[in-house]
């Protein structure tokens, strides 16, 4: 008999083909404890989970007492708790380097939009206000030789350096953890840390990871120091940021805009003041939202799940530590 997994998300023919040449494949729409409760034997005998966007935790771990692998279709494990699956020896895979060329275009075009005013100034036109030459109120700001700030100096944030300075001639600073010598030596980009990149770059972009370490990096204080005229953009996960800091920061006029992808409730609540700014990009979470991307990650969670179950995690695994105990 073929090992039983769960696949809590919708995968093209083809993949859900592949999964079931190996496993008897369970579908679910979603990981809520009423979900588990009526399928509680599936639960409790599957040795694989695959999906995304919920929450794997120990009272999930709890009604699955076999599982030996989970695979997230995300590079970002944030609603996994790694901890638990350690403490229970279960592996737990994702998708990098699948999806990162795609979500640097992103962020280029969260800096490009915001700058230039893209999504406003086309909402004018489709309005009806274009009825004369424009004037110095549709103007937007130059992107091209001004100066970028990357929190996070990922797979992420290098294809964002290689684009900005090879492309726009952009200087880059940088914070991360530790100096990058390759973003050093390939685009320039020159370490600081936190107070003087906020101060000295025209772009600040996250892309950072949500760890505890993380979780309100940026706040009050950090918009603070930034320039009035400086352009905030987000695309890591929400809870980076202190949300409400920032609609303060750029009702206040602190900063002068925001591009964002990712927000501290997802969907972000129609009532959400960011709504009401017409110097707010605010996109629904699609950084890695193109056909192509979105298949290649279902395929790597798919692959990576297989070969999870086989004991093979060269790549791909969070915590091949486990494998070793
Ligand atoms: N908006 C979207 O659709 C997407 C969002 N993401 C988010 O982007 C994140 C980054 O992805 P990758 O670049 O592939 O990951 P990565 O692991 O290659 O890069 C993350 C970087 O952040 C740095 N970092 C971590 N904590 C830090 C701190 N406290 N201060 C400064 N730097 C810190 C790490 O050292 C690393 O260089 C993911 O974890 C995910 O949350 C990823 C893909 C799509
Ligand atoms: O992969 C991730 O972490 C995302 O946020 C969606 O691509």
């Amino acid at each position: 008999m073929k090992p039983s997994i769960i696949l809590y998300k919708a995968l093209p023919d083809d993949l859900l083909h592949r999964l079931e040449a190996h496993f008897t494949v369970t579908q679910v729409p979603n990981l809520r404890p009423e979900t588990v409760q009526q399928h509680a034997e599936v639960f409790a005998n599957a040795v694989g989970l695959l999906g995304s966007s919920e929450a794997v935790n120990e009272a999930l771990l709890e009604k699955m007492p076999k599982l030996r692998a989970t695979s997230t279709v995300s590079v970002g494990y944030d609603n996994f708790d790694v901890d638990a699956l350690n403490a229970r020896n279960i592996l737990l895979m994702h998708t990098p380097t699948v999806l990162t060329e795609t979500v640097a275009d992103t962020v280029m075009a969260l800096v490009l939009s915001t700058a230039r005013r893209v999504v406003e100034v086309a909402d004018r036109v489709k309005a009806g206000e274009w009825k004369k030459s424009i004037g110095p109120d549709w103007f937007g700001t130059d992107v091209h030789h001004k100066t970028l700030g990357i929190v996070g100096m990922g797979r992420i944030g290098m294809a964002l350096a290689q684009r900005a300075h090879c492309g726009f001639g952009i200087p880059i600073l940088y914070n991360a953890r530790r100096p990058h010598p390759q973003a050093e030596e390939r685009f320039s980009a020159r370490y600081c840390d936190l107070d003087t990149l906020l101060q000295e770059s025209d772009f600040v972009c996250l892309i950072l990871p949500l760890t505890d370490e993380t979780h309100h990096l940026f706040g009050k204080e950090q918009f603070a120091k930034m320039k009035s005229s400086a352009i905030f953009i987000n695309a890591g996960r929400g809870p980076v940021v202190d949300e409400q800091a920032l609609i303060v920061a750029l009702q206040a006029g602190e900063i002068h805009a925001a591009g964002l992808d990712v927000f501290e409730q997802e969907p972000l609540p129609v009532d959400s003041p960011l709504l009401t700014l017409p110097n707010v990009v605010a996109l629904p979470h699609i950084g890695s939202a193109t056909h192509e991307t979105r298949f290649n990650m279902a395929a790597c969670a798919v692959d990576n799940l297989i070969d999870a179950l086989q004991g093979k995690v060269e790549k791909n695994c969070v915590n091949p530590q486990v494998l070793r105990k």
